[in-house]
């Protein structure tokens, strides 16, 4: 395995903050993996994911370092690394058309004209399967549902090939049907273009569904790592067995092929 980033002791302060949200986090992402982050509301999740992203809010105190081997000095945003938000609605631009928005990484980063770029905008709402590609290309994203502008989202995410993709909660904001269907695209998408994924969530049974990994955070710690059967079926931390509890009920299917943990 190749090691994609090694994160060091990484400490994160926000201004005036009275505790770090960030506490002394390491652990090793390799290349090529599928690695869910998962912890309460508040545990550090998506400083986590912005930290690696290189998108802090200025004015944060930082510690420790994140080194990128094949990256001088770190992934480029939007190039070598997309970024999905929870709530699509804030991250799309209200007045530019679906087309403008997804093919802006394509021609900024791979070098194609805006001609270029809308067929690869299209193509690419196709493979989010998203119907009309043609006729959405001129839409703008108050005229899409919830899961079709989170959809159009990840095709802005992933328009410049970028080999890094980070989702942070992005079916939060949307039903359980339609997470479902964001998580089977999400799995298809990342196999087909051999990306690494670091999926930020609070469910455990999301976790366990698309990665390899999972990284259980409380209180800006990292509370424990490793693969999915192994903090699923034996968990070590107080802050992996709550999450798991709130998941074992009798509604609740097994998180893990073989019974539950
Ligand atoms: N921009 C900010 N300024 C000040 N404090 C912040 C900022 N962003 C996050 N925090 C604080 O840092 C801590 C960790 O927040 P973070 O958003 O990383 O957690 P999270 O696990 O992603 O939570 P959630 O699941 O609710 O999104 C929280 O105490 C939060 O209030």
């Amino acid at each position: 395995m190749t090691v994609l980033c090694d994160i060091r002791q990484l400490a994160i302060r926000y201004p005036h903050a009275k505790a770090p949200s960030l506490d002394h986090v390491s652990l090793t992402l390799q290349a090529g993996e599928r690695l869910a982050v998962i912890g309460e509301s508040g545990s550090g999740k998506s400083t986590f994911a912005r930290a690696l992203a290189g998108l802090l809010p200025p004015g944060v105190t930082v510690s420790g370092e994140i080194v990128w081997p094949s990256f001088a000095p770190a992934p480029l945003p939007g190039r070598d690394l997309g970024f999905v938000f929870q709530d699509p609605g804030a991250s799309l631009n209200p007045v530019l058309t679906i087309g403008e928005q997804v093919a802006e990484g394509a021609k900024r980063h791979l070098g194609l004209n805006w001609k270029q770029a809308f067929v690869r905008a299209a193509d690419l709402l196709e493979r989010v399967r998203l119907p009309e590609p043609e006729r959405l290309l001129r839409a703008f994203p108050h005229q899409l549902s919830g899961g079709q502008r989170q959809r159009v989202a990840i095709a802005a995410a992933v328009a410049a090939r970028p080999s890094i993709l980070v989702a942070d909660e992005v079916t939060s904001a949307l039903d359980q049907a339609v997470q479902a269907e964001i998580v089977a695209l999400l799995d298809d998408l990342v196999r087909e273009e051999a990306m690494t994924l670091v999926f930020i969530t609070h469910d455990m049974a999301l976790a366990s569904t698309l990665a390899d990994r999972i990284a259980v955070f409380a209180a800006g710690r990292l509370q424990e790592i490793g693969p999915v059967r192994q903090v699923v079926g034996h968990p070590q931390s107080v802050a992996a067995k709550t999450l798991l509890e709130a998941h074992i009920d009798l509604e609740t299917p097994s998180l893990v092929v073989g019974g539950r943990p």
